[in-house]
């Protein structure tokens, strides 16, 4: 399998706004297979834009207006997704990524039970499975983001916030996705709940061998979860590097200024318990 599993080449992205907004600039980046890449910086700094704009899901205003995607499919395929057509993009992206969003566990539906939920995802994607199969799919899942099972006939009031978007999580690798990119997954949740849904994502990651591109403000977190971390100002990546590596020799002047507006990461025990 190759070792690269995106390749973003010369990526930008343009606000087409009264007063346009350059929110993406020439960005290239390789996305490692099996990596967490944390990426970095200020509200502002075009995380979003990126993570959405190499996956084609902006909207007018937004306008690529450089660049290439490649995915390098487990298969051995490489796909440019720039070459896709709407309904091969549809396909790629539930096939080959998913999302986990801020938030996401207030998207489940209320008057839907959980097990019921997670059954859609393989009905509408998975059409040869049979009714047995997505059943002990749906129960498999539940397990590995440890629910459990027996939460298949609870509705989302029934479970806490955590749990919640452990459903999510499980919604998200239902369809063994090769890249799960999370968008503040966790930023709602109480640090301990937090941290155990960090741990067990990395630990999935390894298990099933997906990459996850992890955007937050949080620089301790990443810190302690990312393999490497981008750090993103003004749509631009001005340093890439390993997570030791970036917290203890930090090459841009930035990126010292972001990990000095971190208090915590100045304390006696440090933050980097990996
Ligand atoms: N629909 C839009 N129209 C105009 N400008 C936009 C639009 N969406 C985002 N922008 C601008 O693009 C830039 C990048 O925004 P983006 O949301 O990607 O940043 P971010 O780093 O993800 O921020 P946050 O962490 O707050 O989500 C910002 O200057 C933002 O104001």
């Amino acid at each position: 399998m190759p070792e690269t599993l995106m390749s973003i080449k010369d990526f930008s992205v343009l606000y087409d706004v009264e007063t346009p907004v350059e929110a993406v600039k020439h960005v290239s980046l390789e996305l490692k297979r099996g990596e967490i890449l944390g990426l970095a910086g200020e509200s502002g700094c075009g995380k979003t834009t990126l993570a959405y704009g190499v996956q084609r899901l902006l909207k007018p205003p937004a306008v690529i207006t450089s660049g290439s995607v490649h995915f390098h499919d487990a298969g051995g395929e490489v796909i440019d997704v720039n070459a896709l057509d709407a309904e091969a993009m549809r396909v790629f992206r539930w096939d080959k990524i998913s999302m986990v969003f801020q938030g996401a566990m207030n998207a489940l539906n209320p008057v839907a039970t959980i097990g019921a939920q997670l059954d859609d995802v393989f009905r509408i994607h998975r059409p040869g499975m049979t009714k047995a199969q997505r059943r002990a799919e749906c129960a498999d899942l539940l397990e590995i983001v440890a629910v459990g099972k027996d939460r298949l006939r609870s509705y989302p009031h029934e479970l806490s916030g955590g749990m919640r978007q452990r459903v999510m999580i499980a919604m998200a690798l239902a369809l063994r996705p090769q890249l799960m990119v999370m968008d503040e997954p966790t930023t709602a949740l109480d640090v301990l709940v937090q941290r155990e849904i960090l741990r067990q994502i990395s630990e999935l990651r390894h298990e099933f061998g997906f990459s996850v591109v992890f955007i937050t403000h949080d620089l301790p977190l990443l810190l302690e979860i990312s393999d490497r971390i981008a750090v993103m100002r003004s749509g631009e990546i001005v340093e890439l590097s390993g997570a030791r590596e970036l917290w203890e020799h930090p090459r841009h002047d930035y990126t010292r200024t972001l990990l000095a507006s971190f208090p915590r990461l100045t304390g006696e025990k440090g933050v980097l318990q990996r």
